[in-house]
């Protein structure tokens, strides 16, 4: 995780680690688990190999989510709480927030990312969490100048999507890399030509012609995560993504 400041001049580094339940493949082979987390230290202790020294390691955060069913298992709930508020807080300060998985393949990267259909991860509770701000800091401007309670909601409604559209630009981008080849998954039409991954002077890295959506409610966010969930992403169901999306 790191969080950049807008002007480039600083940068702030996290790193959490996160073990997983044992896959039934692991279960099968009768593997043991070999690490034991205590605080923000990571203990690795293969004391069935003779040659092996147990080692120590200390990230910022370490997660223990070995057992499903014990009450120290880290849960999405948890780690979104200790990892994604700082983002959205961040973000909110006029800083460059930045989250991102690396691990081997079957470590849980898109599990904790994404997670499942009833057990979001971090990306979409980010999302939600971004949008509450977003309402309920209009709602606290609304309330300064009018009495909110003596509105009725469809009103409220209004009002809120009215000053959502002068205060804030929310916008969305869903890309993949796979074989080297960056598709663009917002519309795949642009598919016939692999996008191409550029340096901008300022801004930094980019990709060339990636959809950027503008959004104005956790709704159609959650809308692309369903899909995500169900079914690959595909030229009609991109179409309804951007139509549901304010162009
Ligand atoms: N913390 C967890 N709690 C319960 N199950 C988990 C957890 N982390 C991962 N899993 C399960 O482990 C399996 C592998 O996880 P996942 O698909 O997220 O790995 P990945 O790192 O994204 O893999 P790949 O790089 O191959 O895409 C999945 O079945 C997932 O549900």
């Amino acid at each position: 995780m790191s969080m950049d400041q807008a002007n480039g001049t600083e940068a702030h580094v996290q790193v959490a680690v996160r073990a997983r339940p044992l896959n039934q493949r692991e279960i099968d082979l009768k593997s043991p688990i070999i690490v034991a987390i205590h605080g923000s230290q990571i203990f690795i202790d293969k004391s069935q190999d003779k040659h092996h020294t147990p080692k120590t390691f200390s990230y910022d955060f370490c997660f223990d989510s070995t057992h499903l069913n014990n009450s120290s298992y880290a849960s999405q709930e948890f780690i979104f709480n200790k990892l994604g508020l700082e983002i959205v807080k961040h973000a909110f300060e006029g800083y460059n927030a930045c989250i991102f998985a690396y691990g081997q393949t079957g470590s849980g990267k898109s599990y904790t990312m994404m997670g499942s259909h009833n057990d979001r991860g971090i990306i979409p509770r980010l999302c939600q969490s971004m949008f509450d701000r977003i309402e309920n800091e209009l709602k606290q401007d609304i309330n300064h100048d009018m009495d909110i309670e003596s509105i009725d909601n469809e009103k409220i409604h209004d009002i809120l999507s009215l000053k959502f559209a002068s205060t804030y630009r929310v916008e969305v981008s869903y890309f993949e890399i796979y074989n080297e080849k960056v598709r663009d998954l917002l519309n795949p039409n642009n598919n016939h030509h692999a996008l191409k991954v550029r340096e901008n002077k300022i801004l930094g890295p980019y990709v060339d012609g990636l959809s950027q959506l503008v959004v104005t409610s956790y709704l159609v966010i959650s809308f692309v995560e369903e899909y995500r969930f169900h079914v690959e992403i595909n030229v009609e169901t991109s179409d309804l993504i951007r139509e549901l999306c304010v162009l």
